[in-house]
């Protein structure tokens, strides 16, 4: 195992959206301050030149937090920073493909809505699952919703961690008991809010409560 699957219990995925003035490190400092054990760098509007400068300076932040830094969609990106490992989707280059090209040292991730998307990731080498959307998300448009009992089959099925992602809250979060997730990967719930670390903290002992 390249991590221990505590690592997943609150994984924090950036949004340039909600900066409102703030620095990216800013915030993701405040977010890993609060407890964030894992952190994925998706923005998929900036050029390649801001995204790696980014890259840079959130991968030096997560290093003095040993805390893993995952790039979304951008291999070619993750490869050149030697980013800690990539997540990518259905969509995007299929997973085993993406495996070749990281060799077998890299964090893959990989986002599956069904046992058979599941096992095919892992067969193919991901490390772990995202899973969602596991509650409404106004974080990401083309996200429908998936019943918890597909996320929970999906946990039953595979050996890999997985997390559940998509309108996940503080409030919420209870609902995903038993399911056997090992963390959750969450935007808004962090970063859309006014003290991010008190949100952090706040989410990281309401997942702490529901996971093994
Ligand atoms: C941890 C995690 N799970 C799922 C996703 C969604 O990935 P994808 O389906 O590739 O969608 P985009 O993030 O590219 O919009 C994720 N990013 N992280
Ligand atoms: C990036 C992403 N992927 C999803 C999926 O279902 O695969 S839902 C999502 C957005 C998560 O943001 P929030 O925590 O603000 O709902």
């Amino acid at each position: 195992m390249k991590f221990d699957k505590e690592k997943m219990r609150l994984y924090a995925i950036t949004d340039r959206h909600w900066l409102n003035g703030r620095s990216l490190r800013e915030v993701v400092k405040e977010s890993l301050d609060g407890g964030v054990t894992f952190l994925q760098l998706r923005d998929k509007n900036s050029d390649d030149e801001t995204f790696l400068q980014e890259a840079a300076e959130l991968q030096k932040l997560c290093r003095d937090y040993k805390v893993p830094l995952i790039i979304n969609d951008n291999v070619e990106i993750a490869l050149k920073m030697n980013a800690d490992g990539v997540h990518v989707g259905q969509s995007d280059m299929e997973a085993g493909a993406v495996r070749e090209k990281l060799g077998p040292d890299k964090i893959l991730g990989v986002s599956a809505r069904t046992v058979e998307q599941a096992l095919l990731a892992q067969e193919r080498g991901a490390d772990y699952l995202g899973v969602g959307a596991v509650f409404a998300t106004g974080s990401k448009a083309d996200a429908a919703e998936l019943p918890h009992e597909t996320l929970k089959a999906i946990c039953e099925a595979v050996s890999i961690p997985v997390v559940a992602i998509g309108g996940i809250t503080a409030e919420n979060i209870s609902q995903l008991k038993g399911t056997g997730i090992c963390g959750v990967a969450v935007i808004s719930a962090i970063y859309a809010q006014n003290n991010i670390k008190e949100a952090a903290e706040e989410l990281k002992e309401a997942v702490d409560k529901i996971v093994l």
